[in-house]
């Protein structure tokens, strides 16, 4: 069977900050550590000491603005200092060796990097200079270049560029990804409560009630409205109003069983949606909630009763008609006095 939540797992949140922070420790991490390799490489492999004085450059620079970041928290200096030693190491780099073919492929990193950490506008603005610059620089020295032999160097550079387009697209994805999951929670969540919210609440109830329909199991909802909230608010203020509401919530959350979804329908009311449950199974979750609350203190040592419209499931019953039933009870059960549970009947049949 399906197992669906009852209440949201909490997300790490921050928005896309959190991932341009991420971004900016993997990138200036890879920075120094790949400098340092390839500074290495240079100078024991290919002897190539002005190119390795500028690795090693890039990776010192690299290494200090990852002390700063880590230090200083500040992402917006961090982000144009990793853009800044990139597009310089590259620059001086293309100088340096002249704009062989090789060393031109490194300027493809620049679009993905600036537009991931300084945003679309000063990712265009920035990337668009430096790519009028590079074109000015071929025009002008094309004429001179001279036909280059592909060595290992020149594969090594282009599969290094590759890579480090790959693991950017991955990150890229991975951020991406996360944003949209961060999204879609916040979607389904009360942001009061914590638990899935009203929208939610009905997709499951539709998944649910499908299941069910093919299954022939039963399944119940029970809707719960908290008695005389208005009192407790007007007593005690709105915000203890809120924190007794998110009380109740924990409460509700921890009495209901893993495989039921415990939800906000709206203000002071509460579903619980109980898949494989039997009217009996229903009675005795909603007493044994009952009891509990009679017990339970909530802040400032405030009790509240609930009351409860419990509906059970019968075939050819739609999830509109199901919750109409619940409440319907709830509604008969504060008519009869409150801290009580009525159930639906079934009138399916009629
Ligand atoms: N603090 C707080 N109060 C809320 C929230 N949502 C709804 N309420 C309050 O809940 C109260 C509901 O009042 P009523 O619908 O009159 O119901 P009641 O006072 O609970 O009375 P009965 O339901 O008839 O027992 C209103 O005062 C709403 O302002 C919320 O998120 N926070």
């Amino acid at each position: 069977m399906l197992m669906l939540p009852r209440k949201q797992a909490h997300l790490k949140q921050g928005g896309p900050e959190r991932h341009q922070r991420r971004l900016v420790y993997v990138v200036l991490t890879l920075m120094t550590g790949y400098f340092a390799m390839i500074g290495s490489l240079n100078v024991f492999l290919f002897h190539a000491y002005p190119t390795a004085a500028l690795d090693y450059i890039g990776g010192i620079g690299s290494g200090l603005f990852l002390r700063y970041f880590y230090q200083s928290q500040n992402l917006r200096i961090a982000s144009m200092g990793v853009v800044a030693i990139l597009i310089a190491v590259m620059l001086v780099f293309v100088h340096i060796a002249d704009g062989r073919a090789y060393s031109l492929i490194w300027i493809t990193l620049v679009p993905p990097i600036t537009f991931f950490l300084l945003g679309r506008r000063m990712g265009a603005c920035v990337t668009g200079g430096v790519f009028l610059y590079i074109i000015a620089f071929v025009y002008l020295r094309l004429p001179q270049w001279q036909p280059i032999e592909v060595g290992l160097g020149t594969l090594l550079n282009i599969i290094e560029v590759f890579i480090a387009h790959l693991l950017l697209f991955q990150l890229y994805e991975r951020s991406r990804s996360e944003a949209f999951a961060e999204l879609e929670h916040l979607s389904e969540t009360d942001k009061l409560t914590g638990l899935v919210n009203r929208s939610r609440l009905d997709v499951i109830l539709s998944d649910e009630l499908l299941q069910h329909e093919r299954s022939g199991r039963p399944l119940a909802l029970i809707l719960s409205d908290v008695d005389h909230f208005k009192r407790i608010n007007d007593e005690h203020g709105h915000l203890i109003g809120d924190d007794i509401l998110k009380g109740i919530a924990d409460f509700l959350f921890a009495q209901c069983r893993q495989s039921d979804t415990c939800g906000r329908w709206g203000g002071e009311e509460f579903l619980i949606i109980c898949p494989d449950t039997a009217v009996e199974e229903a009675i005795m979750l909603v007493e044994r909630i009952q009891q509990a609350c009679h017990a339970q203190k909530f802040i400032n040592d405030i009790q509240v009763s609930l009351s409860f419209g419990v509906a059970v499931h019968t075939a050819g019953t739609d999830a509109d008609q199901l919750l109409q039933r619940a409440d319907y009870a709830l509604y008969e059960a504060k008519r009869q006095g409150r801290d009580r549970y009525v159930i639906a009947q079934d009138t399916s049949s009629d």
